[in-house]
């Protein structure tokens, strides 16, 4: 599975019976609750690479990556739009790349 796919699968979750889905629940206690729980994902995945934990760093590095979706989501913000803004920036540094080479 793919971030696309899993993002797609969390989109699909907001018109959801709660009762049906975790995701759908989760999304269903609004956006503070999603961004909440990202929070404390992210610190599980702070505590696992400081522990030097490389199993439980992944492990908590997919919840991470599934819980900041899940809050994207709430906020209408697409997957999509997140990598536009990487691929821009990206672009920015290649042209800072050649300007420093040139
Ligand atoms: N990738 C995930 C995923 N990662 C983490 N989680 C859930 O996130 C929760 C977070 O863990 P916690 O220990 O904090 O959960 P908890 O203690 O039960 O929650 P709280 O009581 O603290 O609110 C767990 O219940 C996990 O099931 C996920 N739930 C769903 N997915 C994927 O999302 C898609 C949709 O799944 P449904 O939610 O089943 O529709 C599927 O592809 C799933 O594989």
């Amino acid at each position: 599975m793919t971030l696309n796919d899993l993002f797609d699968t969390i989109q699909a979750r907001k018109v959801a019976d709660p009762k049906s889905s975790w995701t759908a629940q989760l999304l269903a206690k609004g956006p503070e609750k999603c961004a909440e729980k990202f929070g404390e994902e992210a610190i599980e995945a702070i505590i696992e690479a400081v522990k030097g934990d490389k199993a439980g760093l992944t492990s908590e590095a997919a919840d991470v990556l599934y819980h900041l979706m899940v809050m994207l989501a709430a906020r209408d913000v697409t997957l999509a739009d997140v990598l536009a803004e990487l691929e821009s920036r990206q672009a920015q540094s290649g042209i800072a790349e050649k300007a420093a080479r040139s």
